[in-house]
């Protein structure tokens, strides 16, 4: 079995629990309150900035240069790309840049950040890989079970639906897929545990924005 296919496997369960998500059905039926899309934008904001270093460093220490090519296109749609639709969402929604990052954001970039320096760059690239899969499959899932016309949130769903998406994310899975075949079982298995707490921080992502969870002490 492919690395990929074990790797989403393990993470069945939190795909699940995510789908379950209120959160995430009420972006899906345009009812999510305001004040939820706002905090979330806002955090993600900060997220996207700082993936696209993590994914710029794993751009730098990836062996082959095919792949410096790929994570360094990655690294610039999270920062360029990306932060374009953030700034749509900016003005629509009315939001405003906020330096302070909720405790699940900045646990999730330091994770990331760290992983992508110090770990072994194959376990980096698992470790970003459901930023992407993860979002592929909640967009598609989204756009498949849509019920209302007019949602507020659409042009976030159709960002992840879409089939231009869908091909970087093919690319982020094969690239894994390729590296760990040439790894040890003792780093494919760390590769597995990147994955997982990678997926395991998407849930509490969405977690603490519907929570609008800020740190207890400010
Ligand atoms: C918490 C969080 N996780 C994943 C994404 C999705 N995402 C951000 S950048 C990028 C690819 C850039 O090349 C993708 C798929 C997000 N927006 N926020």
């Amino acid at each position: 079995m492919k690395w990929s296919n074990t790797s989403w496997n393990n993470i069945q369960s939190i795909y699940d629990k995510i789908i379950e998500m209120p959160f995430i059905n009420q972006l899906a039926n345009g009812t999510l309150p305001l004040d939820q899309f706002q905090f979330y934008i806002q955090q993600d904001s900060i997220y996207l900035e700082n993936f696209g270093r993590a994914l710029a460093l794993i751009a730098a220490r990836a062996h082959e240069v095919d792949d410096v090519l790929t994570y360094t296109r990655f690294a610039e749609g999270a920062i360029v790309v990306e932060n374009a639709l953030h700034e749509s969402f900016f003005k629509e929604f009315k939001i405003s840049k906020t330096h302070d990052v909720n405790p699940v954001c900045h646990h999730y970039i330091h994770y990331l950040k760290s992983t992508a320096a110090l770990d072994q760059v194959e376990v980096a690239m698992a470790a970003v890989l459901p930023c992407f899969w993860i979002y592929k499959k909640v967009g598609d899932y989204i756009y498949e079970n849509q019920s209302v016309k007019n949602n507020p949130y659409q042009q976030w769903i159709e960002t992840y639906a879409g089939e231009e998406f869908g091909l970087l994310v093919d690319q982020a899975i094969n690239c894994c897929d390729r590296v760990a075949e040439t790894c040890s079982d003792n780093q494919k298995e760390l590769m597995h545990k990147a994955f997982y707490t990678a997926s395991q921080l998407e849930y509490n992502f969405w977690d603490s924005a519907s929570k609008l969870k800020r740190w207890e002490i400010e």
